[in-house]
């Protein structure tokens, strides 16, 4: 399987590229960057060093592209939808780890977004990368946007919830704090060392980009608040949610609940112990808890994971899996690497 990846030096490409290794049957062929271009993979990322002795970044040229079977696209946000529409039906696969194609509405694109999609065309084409909601419609799929790192979090933690209708969806929060990874290898001041060592803040609430993705996923009208947490890799989502009038639901219901929704999903961890950020480092799993506040009729969901690998890369990956008919746990382990 010969393989591209599009903005391969920046963080969730050099994660493709570190997963790419585990998979038997894939070649990376090209690998882009734009200020990289012309380096040697091994100089900017050395823990690749010996998978990757002689690759080199190159600039992007979309005919370069042509008949691979598979391209990861990692560009920055609106990128994407420049390039992939000349690409459809030219290569395999398109696995897209931006948010152009996750919004199904153009509208609501526009809205959040701040300008009109250039390839509105293709919303409807593309499938929603979260194997656990969307396993059906992955297989076979040819254009697969791969869920933001917030949005995985949380419609994971809250959909079960919604569909079971044990809560309002109209009454829901998201309280969610990131790694400073998840703002990509160019964040400049706002994600160096002396900015965030030593101190914990919130950000773009509350309008952030991810409010109408959570939404469209977890089928919940949320408030949305985003922090930025001193640490490299890491989302927690403490997720909020009413109870029914009918206020059925208890602690040992919820974990019901998640355990039953997700029995047998290889990359769910539903466990009474209260998630952390640490216990996903590395690895593909997401770690859902949940508790009842009997006092106050509030739900608390928390979904911890790794943001470059659920988040994005590992994600993106395992929807690969799925919609080529591989094994959906092909070169991805659920496991973490601790302390
Ligand atoms: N970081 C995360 O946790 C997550 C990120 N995502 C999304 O994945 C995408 C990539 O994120 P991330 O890897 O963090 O971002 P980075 O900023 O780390 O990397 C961006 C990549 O795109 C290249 N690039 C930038 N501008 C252009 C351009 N105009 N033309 C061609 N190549 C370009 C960069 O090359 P160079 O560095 O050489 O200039 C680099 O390889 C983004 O859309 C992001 O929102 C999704 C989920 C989680
Ligand atoms: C900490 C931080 O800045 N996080 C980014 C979100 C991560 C990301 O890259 O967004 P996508 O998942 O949509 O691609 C942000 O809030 O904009």
């Amino acid at each position: 399987m010969n393989v591209g990846i599009v903005g391969g030096s920046g963080f969730t490409g050099m994660e493709l590229l570190r997963l790419a290794t585990l998979q038997p049957a894939w070649s990376v062929r090209v690998v882009t960057a734009q200020q990289h271009a012309g380096q040697a993979v091994a100089d900017r990322v050395p823990s690749l060093a010996a998978a990757y002795p002689t690759l080199r970044f190159e600039a992007l040229d979309p005919g370069g592209l042509d008949g691979l079977d598979l391209v990861f696209f990692c560009l920055p946000h609106g990128q994407s939808q420049e390039v992939v529409p000349s690409l459809v039906g030219r290569v395999g696969l398109v696995v897209d780890l931006a948010a152009d194609f996750r919004l199904k509405d153009p509208a609501v694109y526009e809205a959040w977004y701040g300008g009109p999609h250039r390839a509105p065309e293709l919303l409807g084409r593309f499938v929603y990368g979260l194997p656990e909601l969307h396993r059906a419609e992955l297989a076979g799929a040819t254009l697969v946007a791969a869920p933001g790192c917030y949005p995985t979090a949380a419609a994971l933690a809250l959909r079960p919830f919604v569909d079971a209708g044990v809560v309002v969806p109209e009454d829901c929060l998201v309280d969610a704090a990131s790694g400073v990874s998840g703002a990509g290898s160019g964040g400049g001041e706002a994600t160096q060392f002396a900015t965030v060592d030593g101190t914990f803040s919130a950000y773009g609430l509350p309008r952030h980009r991810h409010t109408p993705e959570i939404e469209q996923e977890s089928g919940a009208r949320v408030l949305f608040v985003p922090h930025l947490a001193p640490m490299t890799r890491g989302i927690l989502a403490t997720c909020y949610a009413r109870l029914g009038p009918e206020r059925t639901l208890d602690t040992a219901g919820a974990l019901a609940l998640l355990a039953e929704r997700y029995r047998g999903e290889p990359f769910v961890v539903v466990d009474e112990r209260l998630p952390t950020t640490k216990a996903t480092l590395g690895s593909n799993a997401v770690h859902l808890s949940a508790r009842v506040d009997e006092r106050t009729g509030w739900l608390v969901v928390l979904a911890a994971i790794d943001n470059l690998v659920r988040g994005a890369s590992g994600q993106a990956v395992q929807a690969a899996n799925v919609a080529l008919g591989a094994p959906e746990t092909t070169g991805l382990s659920g496991v973490g690497v601790y302390p």
